[in-house]
């Protein structure tokens, strides 16, 4: 990996935390030297938990797929560098990037351009990096993969609120957030933290998704095994959009493991439908958010 040359684009304007066209708006740099990375993509969202194993890998993949199919152009980061998931649910164990002169070029399935800290290294190293390299590594994702033209770019967080999600929320012109989480006590507690960390870095929070939030048993009846409605009752005592509830359902993990996203073996299942409909949702809220944005500005 060679050094990013994000860093010295801000440094030229004093603006080591660009945050897209404002930051440079401010600066009086109407020319930067250097264009601000992924101008080519149209909405750049981030999918973030507080705690981990709540699905938030999960989601972002299927919410790709889901996006792809209505034919919009994708792009999924996994910006997990410790437990990087999407090489396993793509099934792109083997896979490496090509590298040209200039770029990485992600790979491409199913209709999703995809980088992955998988496709580089070994899948059972470790990653022992630091702050500083992580932080690199995540700008490489940005500024020196070919990403072209997008409509949707997807940031896989990592659980929690560390230096990834800090650097990604202040190097990317992030629409907003969607936050994942279960309907269980102790997930809430920690999502609120993720929801002040985008507060406090000025990144719009689309909505919260509540998943595993019910198990259907064969008789229709519904298990709430994390409890009831947390997710629900979460975003709206913090004012946020609620943006669905997804079941537990053994074919999404097992979809999850062998690499085959749960949207395109279950197409017509009532919870690719959850799925399809959190994706319109997410749609509708960066249509709003954007609109609220643009009235900001003019
Ligand atoms: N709705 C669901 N039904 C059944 N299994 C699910 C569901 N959502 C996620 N899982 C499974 O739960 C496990 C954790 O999911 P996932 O890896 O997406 O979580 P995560 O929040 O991204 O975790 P981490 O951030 O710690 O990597 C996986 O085995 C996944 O297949």
């Amino acid at each position: 990996m060679t050094t990013n040359h994000d860093e010295s684009t801000h440094a030229s304007c004093s603006h080591n935390q660009g945050n897209g066209e404002a930051a440079h708006a401010s600066c009086g740099h109407h020319h930067c030297e250097h264009e601000r990375p992924l101008q080519q993509v149209k909405h750049i969202i981030a999918v973030a938990s507080g705690k981990g194993g709540v699905g938030k890998s999960t989601f972002a993949v299927n919410l790709s797929i889901a996006l792809a199919q209505t034919g919009a152009k994708v792009g999924l980061i996994d910006a997990d560098l410790y437990g990087p998931s999407i090489p396993t649910m793509f099934g792109l164990l083997d896979a490496k990037p090509e590298v040209t002169e200039k770029h990485l070029v992600p790979l491409e399935k199913w209709g999703v351009k995809l980088m992955s800290i998988g496709f580089l290294i070994e899948t059972d190293t470790a990653v022992i990096w630091r702050g500083p390299m992580v932080s690199n590594a995540i700008k490489q994702f940005i500024s020196e993969v070919d990403w072209s033209e997008l409509d949707y770019l997807i940031f896989d967080l990592p659980p929690g609120t560390g230096d990834i999600q800090i650097t990604i929320a202040q190097t990317v012109p992030l629409t907003g957030a969607i936050i994942v989480t279960t309907p269980q006590d102790v997930a809430i507690a920690d999502v609120s933290k993720a929801v002040s960390m985008f507060r406090k870095v000025n990144v719009p929070i689309l909505g919260v998704v509540e998943n595993m939030s019910y198990y259907e048993l064969p008789d229709g009846t519904k298990d709430y095994i994390f409890g009831h409605h947390g997710g629900e009752i979460f975003a709206r005592t913090q004012g946020l959009s609620f943006l669905g509830s997804i079941p537990i359902d053994r074919a999404v993990r097992e979809g999850g493991d062998n690499g085959t996203p749960y949207m395109l073996s279950h197409p017509d299942s009532a919870t690719s439908k959850a799925i399809n409909q959190a994706t319109m949702e997410v749609a509708r809220r960066i249509s709003i958010t954007e609109a609220e944005r643009g009235n900001k500005q003019s």
